[in-house]
């Protein structure tokens, strides 16, 4: 699929309002009453540049001896202070709540997003990868986003109030905002420097955080210190940090130097109008007030232009979070379109069939060499109520095989029949509700272990018949009975009463899960029980193979992966696969008979076990 999201083609502008429009509603929805309360802060703004009026207002008052004048100018400063005091509590007030709870329900969408993507195929594409982290890194400042447009809107209204009290002054002074204005593009340059730093950043900052988590890990702390793997780790974290902060620190220098220059072209404007009211002041044109006022506002003037370019600028980071989540939402969206939408067949009819599958991962090239096809050509039927065992050399291609019946990848070319259906027309949802599996790699739930066994089958997760007879089936030990409290022991060593586990004990865990679907399709075990010796792994699938059988009238496929020849021998079909294609197929005896690489493998196999 693709990666390129459509809105990447949108006009910047129109990209901007959607990615405006995407942050104030979910603000909106997230939170309508403190959204409202916030939009009131703006009005607190409006109190700098009345506060420098009533100030020139009292000077003259003062000098004039007006009493009217000295009341309405005490009074409004007293008011203007007070509001803006209360604008600025309140709305910080406002603010807090509104960025925890807006950051909140992004974070909860980003997730969503994210976990619901069908299949594996997007984590191919580093183009995903990055902006997922990028998106990962921002999530913050998603939740920030309403204080953004809240303190954009702040100067933008400050600005205009600034504006009104400068004509007041003299419109001419108002040309100061002219020595302001190049702010603003080169708010934007800094601005464009930051994002192009922070895309180029994204990449080695994954490498960097990776690292990091892999020498903190304590599954692979043994294997790093016997191989003394520390110093080599620690020097690429250093080339990754270094590589990840380099493009940061560099656009950081650019716009101080960017900043130094506005402010410095800023500081010749500012004198020139002061100067200017004062050359008035000194032929009688204007007030002492004026001369006051003047001074004040104009240095708001600054602030005022600035407020809103440094509001754009800070906006442009968020916009371009908001961008990221609207690519996602888009990404999501492709991701699902399109993959079928008719339900899983209720039984198997005449089986599986691969029907000239190939197959390469997402990423790996266009080319016409055989270098990227990891399957090719493969066809092969499975009747129902099969156990298929899978083999082959490491890199064959087995586990991928696997992946495309589970659907976690669509094949590259051909079809794969389910019933007579392709499977490319059924819902990935529909069809997993079917399939069950465990797999070489498999997930250490932390949850009490009941509830990490009845995972396998959601709707029954609670039911403790169930649970325990799928462990009893995975494993012929009583795994629960060595817990210290059965099977509502909490699992993982860092939660208060928490135990760990060994590794093969998480794998029994795992295959309890696989085996907790009542009415499975197919059932995949992927080389699952590499931490079990040979014997229990022959064991257990002796018991599973049996079982299977004889519930062979419900249909299901069995597909194992293993490279016990062991095991192996007892299924109904083996597939040897070799580079990428189907080399031999049929009962161990079919392929004893035959005398091919399936014989030489067993017979290797055999001798280096005698
Ligand atoms: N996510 C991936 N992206 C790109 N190439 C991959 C990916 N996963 C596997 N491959 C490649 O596909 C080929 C087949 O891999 P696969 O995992 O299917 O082999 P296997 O037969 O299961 O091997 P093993 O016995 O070692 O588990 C290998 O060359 C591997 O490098």
């Amino acid at each position: 699929m693709p990666i390129s999201p459509a809105h990447r083609r949108e006009a910047p502008m129109r990209e901007h309002w959607a990615n405006l429009a995407l942050l104030v509603r979910t603000a909106v929805r997230t939170d309508p009453w403190r959204s409202l309360g916030s939009l009131l802060e703006p009005l607190g703004s409006l109190m700098f540049p009345l506060f420098g009026w009533f100030l020139g207002l009292l000077v003259d008052g003062l000098l004039t001896d007006d009493k009217a004048r000295l009341t309405t100018a005490a009074v409004g400063l007293l008011a203007t202070v007070a509001l803006r005091y209360v604008a600025a509590y309140v709305g910080t007030a406002i603010r807090t709540g509104l960025a925890e709870r807006v950051g909140f329900a992004f974070d909860e969408e980003i997730a969503r997003l994210a976990g619901g993507l069908p299949g594996l195929a997007h984590q191919e594409h580093t183009g995903y990868r990055d902006r997922l982290e990028l998106l990962r890194q921002s999530q913050g400042a998603l939740g920030q986003s309403l204080n953004h447009v809240v303190s954009t809107a702040n100067a933008v209204v400050g600005a205009l109030g600034t504006a009104v009290v400068l004509v007041l002054v003299h419109p001419l002074v108002l040309l100061l905002v002219v020595f302001a204005l190049p702010a603003l593009p080169l708010a934007a340059l800094q601005q464009r420097g930051h994002a192009r730093a922070e895309e180029a950043s994204a990449a080695p900052a994954r490498l960097a955080r990776h690292l990091r988590g892999l020498m903190l890990d304590p599954r692979a702390a043994p294997e790093l210190r016997v191989l003394g793997l520390g110093p080599e780790l620690l020097e690429r974290l250093d080339r990754a940090w270094t590589a990840a902060r380099l493009p940061l620190h560099r656009a950081q220098v650019v716009a101080f130097a960017i900043s130094a220059v506005r402010s410095l072209v800023f500081a010749v404007g500012f004198g020139l109008a002061v100067g200017f009211v004062l050359w008035r002041a000194a032929r009688g044109l204007a007030g002492a007030g004026d001369v006051v006022t003047a001074v004040v506002v104009c240095q708001q003037v600054q602030n005022q232009v600035l407020g809103p370019a440094y509001g754009l600028a800070g906006m442009g980071r968020v916009l371009r979070a908001a961008g990221r989540l609207r690519w996602l939402r888009t990404h999501a969206a492709a991701a699902t379109a399109g993959l079928g939408d008719r339900p899983a067949p209720d039984s198997l009819g005449e089986g599986i069939e691969l029907s000239e599958v190939s197959f390469r991962y997402p990423g790996t090239g266009t080319g016409t060499g055989t270098g990227t096809w990891v399957l090719r050509e493969v066809s092969v039927r499975i009747r129902p109520g099969t156990v298929v065992a899978v083999v082959g050399e490491n890199g064959a291609g087995k586990s991928t095989l696997v992946k495309l019946l589970t659907r976690l990848y669509e094949p590259t070319e051909g079809r794969v029949l389910v019933a007579g259906t392709d499977l490319a027309e059924v819902s990935p949802d529909s069809w997993r509700r079917r399939v069950s599996g465990a797999f070489q790699d498999f997930a250490r739930p932390e949850f009490a272990a009941q509830y990490a066994v009845g995972l396998g089958d959601l709707p029954r997760r609670d039911d403790g018949a169930a649970v325990r007879s799928a462990l009893a089936r995975a494993t012929s030990t009583d795994l629960f009975g060595v817990l210290p409290e059965g099977s509502a022991t909490q699992l993982g060593a860092t939660w208060p009463g928490g135990v760990d586990l060994s590794t093969g004990q998480w794998q029994q865990l795992a295959l309890g899960r696989a085996l907790m679907r009542p009415d499975p399709l197919l059932v995949c075990f992927d080389e699952p029980t590499a931490s079990l010796d040979a014997p229990t792994e022959h064991a257990l699938f002796e018991r599973y193979a049996a079982t299977a059988r004889a519930g062979r009238a419900a249909g299901a496929v069995t597909v194992l992966v293993s490279h016990r020849f062991s095991t192996v021998r007892s299924a109904d079909l083996i597939l040897v696969v070799d580079r990428g294609r189907i080399a031999e197929a049929g009962t161990h005896a079919d392929l004893m008979e035959r005398a091919g690489l399936y014989a030489e493998l067993y017979a290797m196999q055999a001798r280096s076990h005698a």
